[in-house]
């Protein structure tokens, strides 16, 4: 059993689309395993209502939500605008319960990896808290740069391992802006951890085909690997 967050230098960066990708390469090619999605914290309609609509899920429907806020906010933000408390004990039980009944479960975060989930918590403190290896979703405009190395620092101060970064392109790019705007040997060099892979612009990011293959592009021996190297180790 392994647990992946999906976490991202930012809200829109590309999180669902990755982990939608993620996914859609099981179901292709690894039908036989047993995946689960589990969104613990959304605020604003969308990821849990995707995920739900895209694919056959093996798991009770409401293990992909544990918590659900209305306003599209941080979700202690909301949660005070909607006269609630944020319980992630319930969060930690549903994942647990996925744990014991799949292969693989891919946590999506919510916005950055400095988001606040709580008043008290980032979702840099729950992926230490919680031992979740870390992806970061960079997405590649100009200023990737900067973003990937204020997001690896803020893994390493926070002690969150991180399995490495996966470029996104939320827009079409060319060629020369992707090598202008997401060097990978520049990016490599400045954070000290692995570049995954690339998930290029995709038209139509609901076809589950295009997405198995575009996520067959990643390095998932080394995404998906039961061990990866704390992000304080692999930066000295
Ligand atoms: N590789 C891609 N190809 C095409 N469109 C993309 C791609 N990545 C992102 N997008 C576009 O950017 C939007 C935001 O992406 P996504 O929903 O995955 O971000 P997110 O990080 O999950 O955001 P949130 O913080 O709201 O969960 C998508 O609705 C889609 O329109
Ligand atoms: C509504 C949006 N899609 C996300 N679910 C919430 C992103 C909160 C980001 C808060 C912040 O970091 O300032
Ligand atoms: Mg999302």
């Amino acid at each position: 059993m392994s647990t992946l967050l999906i976490s991202g230098s930012d809200t829109d960066a590309g999180k669902t689309v990755v982990t939608s990708a993620l996914l859609a390469y099981q179901q292709k090619y690894l039908a036989h395993q047993r995946w689960a999605i589990c969104k613990p914290l959304q605020s604003g309609m969308g990821d849990g209502e995707h995920y739900q609509r895209s694919f056959e899920l093996t798991q009770p429907l409401e293990t992909v939500n544990p918590l659900r806020f209305q306003e599209p906010l941080a979700p202690p933000i909301a949660a005070l605008q909607e006269g609630k408390t944020i319980d992630l004990g319930l969060a930690w039980q549903t994942l647990q319960m996925l744990q014991q009944s799949h292969e693989q479960v891919l946590l999506e975060g919510v916005g950055g990896l400095g988001s606040p989930l709580t008043r008290e918590l980032t979702v840099a403190d729950l992926a230490r808290d919680w031992r979740l290896p870390t992806v970061l979703v960079i997405p590649v405009r100009l200023g990737a740069i900067g973003q990937a190395v204020a997001n690896v620092a803020l893994a390493r101060q926070a002690g969150v391992t991180l399995r490495g970064i996966v470029l996104n392109c939320v827009e079409p790019r060319t060629a020369e802006q992707i090598a202008n705007w997401a060097p990978i040997d520049l990016l490599q060099a400045l954070t000290q951890v692995p570049i995954l892979g690339m998930l290029p612009y995709l038209e139509d990011w609901s076809n589950l085909d295009r997405l198995a293959v575009a996520a067959k592009q990643l390095n998932l021996e080394l995404l998906l690997s039961k061990t990866s190297m704390p992000t304080a180790i692999a930066g000295v």
